[in-house]
Order: C-alpha cells, then structure tokens, then sequence
C-alpha cells in the first residue's frame, strides 16, 4: 500500500511537470485502465481460464461476468470496452503505473460510476480520441437537462403602458395661489356676519328696529344690504302668520293719490305705496327688505310698480306684502271708502 501511493505520487509530480491540465483527466483514464490490466493479469495468473470469448457472450452478459469477475476485458482483446485514450506523442507518453485507485471502494460505488455519463474529456474531436484505436461505441450525447427552462421574458411588457399627457390637457397652474386659496381658518376675506340669524321680534313692534338704530347696516364687500338681526326673510314670513295687524288700518279702504301721497314714510307717518293698484303698507316691511331700507323706500307715496320691475320681477309681493295691504287705489274724484263691500267690488 505504501508503494502504491509513493507510485501515486511519483506519477502525479511527473504528469503535472510534463503535462498541460488538459491531459490529466486523460492520464487518469489510462491510469485505470493500467490499474484494470493489473488486476486482470492478476485475475488470469490466479484462474488461467475464462469461460468464453468476449466476443461470444451477450453483452449483459460480458458486462456483469466483468463486474463480477472483477475482470473487464483487456485493452487489446476486448474492443467493445470503454475506449481508452492514448497520448498523441508515444515518445512522451509517460509509463502506466499498475495500481488501482478505487481499491479500496466497494462496489456499490461501482456500480455508480458505471451509470455516470463518460467523461467530456478527452473531447470528441481531441487528438487523444482521434489517435485511439477503433472505439467500440460513439460517446453517448450529453444528458439532456430534465429542468424546465426558465421562461423566456416577454420583450414588451403585459401591463398597460401609462396614458400619454397631451399638452393641452395640462391645465395652467394659476399664478398666484393668494388668488384662489380659501383660508380654513380666522375670519373670511369678503363675508361678513351672517345676517339676521336672531330670534324673531315679538316685541310687538312689528320688526321696527328701535328708534335711532338703523335697521339696515352698509352694504357687505358683495354689495348685500346687511339687516339687522330678527330680520331675515324667514322671520318676516313668520311676523306675517303671527296675525298682527301689520297694515295699520282696521278695514280695507280705497286710496286716493292725495291720500297716497301723504304716506311718504316722513316725520313720523306711515309709508304706503302701490303696485299695480293695491296698495301697502310698507312700514314694516322696511328693515326687512333685503335690498335695503332707503332702496324700498324710493317708492313710499307713489306707485312702486316701475321701480319694483326694473329690480326684481320674479318677486310675488302680493305674498309678502299680503298682510300690509291697505286697500286699492281710486281717483280723486272717488270719495275715500273703508266699506269692505266696495272694496269687494273692485276685486
Ligand atoms: C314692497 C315691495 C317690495 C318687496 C316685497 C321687495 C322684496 C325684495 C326681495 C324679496 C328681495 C330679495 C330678492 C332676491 O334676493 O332675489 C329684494 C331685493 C331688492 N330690492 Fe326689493 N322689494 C320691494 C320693493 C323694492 C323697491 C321699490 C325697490 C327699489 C326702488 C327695491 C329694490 C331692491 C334691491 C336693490 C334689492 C337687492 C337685489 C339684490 O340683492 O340683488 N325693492 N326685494
């Protein structure tokens, strides 16, 4: 044992010095194959007899009396072997040790190295195999990967590519942020208190506002009259259902210009004034008006119709002012009446 392996290392240091690492793996082959010699000159000079020719017996059956024996067939006697690769130069061909280096394997490891692919070295168009003699059999192919492939990366992507920007859809940024931005807190640029959210006026003062208190504040940065509080339209509509007498007369009457013209609203009288011959008492009506005190009292002591138009036509007035009317107009010449029975007749 020891001889063998300082063999092994004589060998080894002679191959690598006169050899390129290509043709190790070739050395080693004829290594093995010296090794088999070795064991089957042992095996002939032991048993001096073989049962048949190689070429005789079925291959299985060559193959396993082989392994069993333990005695492959020759180089030379047995060509349907392995092939055996020779050195392209015999001058340097280096002389084939007669160990084994598998002695001490069993034979299961056999077996293994049995089904293993041959070696790709030496390659199938090397100069080792092309100065072989006759190979028995072509080298079979590489074994074919039995993993699938990984799959091939579409070149374009499946997703949806993102939907192009046009130019014109962007919108232009505006170019102060000042201009349009709404503050969230502290006080609103352009509003103002909100206007008549009081309770409503049950003071029995018909919604008046105290004497010297104007009910109708300057006009707000939009130009809104701001009332004064308890003066919202809705708290008007509600003075109208509390049943007050907000027309200041006991029964309805027919209304001379004369008459008319006297209710200007001034020094303490009343305000009256016409739209489309009835008249009304606008008195009460004043610091409520959204439009303003001073704007509806332009029409106190005349006929408010043009002016009434020009501003607000869609307004009914004869719903809001219902409970302020006084009666309906008359000539001059037609004697002031408070009957009801008259006014009947001129609806
Ligand atoms: C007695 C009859 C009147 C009644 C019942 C009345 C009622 C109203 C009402 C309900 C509004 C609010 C309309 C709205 O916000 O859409 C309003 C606004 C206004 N009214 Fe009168 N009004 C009367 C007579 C007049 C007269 C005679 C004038 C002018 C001479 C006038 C001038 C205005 C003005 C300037 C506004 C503000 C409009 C606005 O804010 O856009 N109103 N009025």
């Amino acid at each position: 044992m020891l001889l063998a392996a300082s063999i092994v290392a004589i060998s080894l240091s002679f191959l690598i010095y006169h050899h390129p690492p290509s043709t190790w793996l070739s050395l080693y082959t004829q290594a093995k194959d010296g090794a088999a010699r070795s064991r089957l000159d042992k095996s002939q000079r032991d048993q001096h007899d073989i049962a048949a020719p190689e070429e005789q017996r079925p291959i299985g059956l060559r193959d396993r009396q082989s392994r069993d024996t333990d005695a492959p067939a020759s180089f030379e006697s047995s060509p349907q072997t392995t092939p055996k690769a020779v050195p392209q130069d015999q001058r340097h061909a280096p002389t084939v040790p007669t160990f084994t280096l598998d002695a001490h394997q069993s034979s299961d490891e056999d077996d293994e190295e049995d089904n293993l692919p041959p070696p790709s070295f030496p390659a199938l168009n090397s100069a080792q195999r092309a100065g072989a003699p006759t190979p028995t059999f072509a080298m079979a192919p590489p074994p074919k990967p039995t993993l699938m492939a990984p799959p091939l990366k579409p070149a374009t992507s499946s997703l949806m590519p993102p939907p192009r920007v046009a130019a014109s859809n962007l919108r232009a940024l505006p170019a102060s942020s000042r201009s349009t931005r709404v503050p969230t807190t502290g006080p609103l640029p352009n509003r103002g208190p909100i206007p008549n959210r009081g309770p409503p006026v049950s003071n029995g003062s018909l919604g008046l506002p105290p004497s010297g208190q104007p009910a109708v504040k300057t006009p707000n940065a939009r130009g809104k009259v701001l009332l004064s509080p308890g003066h919202s339209p809705l708290d008007w509509a509600h003075l109208q259902k509390s049943g007050k007498n907000l027309s200041g007369v006991d029964t309805l009457m027919r209304v001379t210009p004369a008459m008319l013209k006297e209710k200007n609203g001034r020094k303490g009288k009343p305000a009256w004034s016409t739209y489309q011959g009835k008249v009304y008492n606008i008195s009460p009506y004043l610091p409520f008006h959204p439009g303003g005190e001073g704007e509806l009292r332009r029409a106190a002591g005349k006929d408010g119709t043009k002016l009434f138009m020009e501003v607000h036509p869609w307004v009914n007035w004869e719903n809001m002012l219902g409970e302020c009317m006084v009666g309906i107009m008359v000539s001059d010449e037609q004697p002031p009446s408070t009957t009801s029975g008259s006014l009947e007749e001129m609806d």
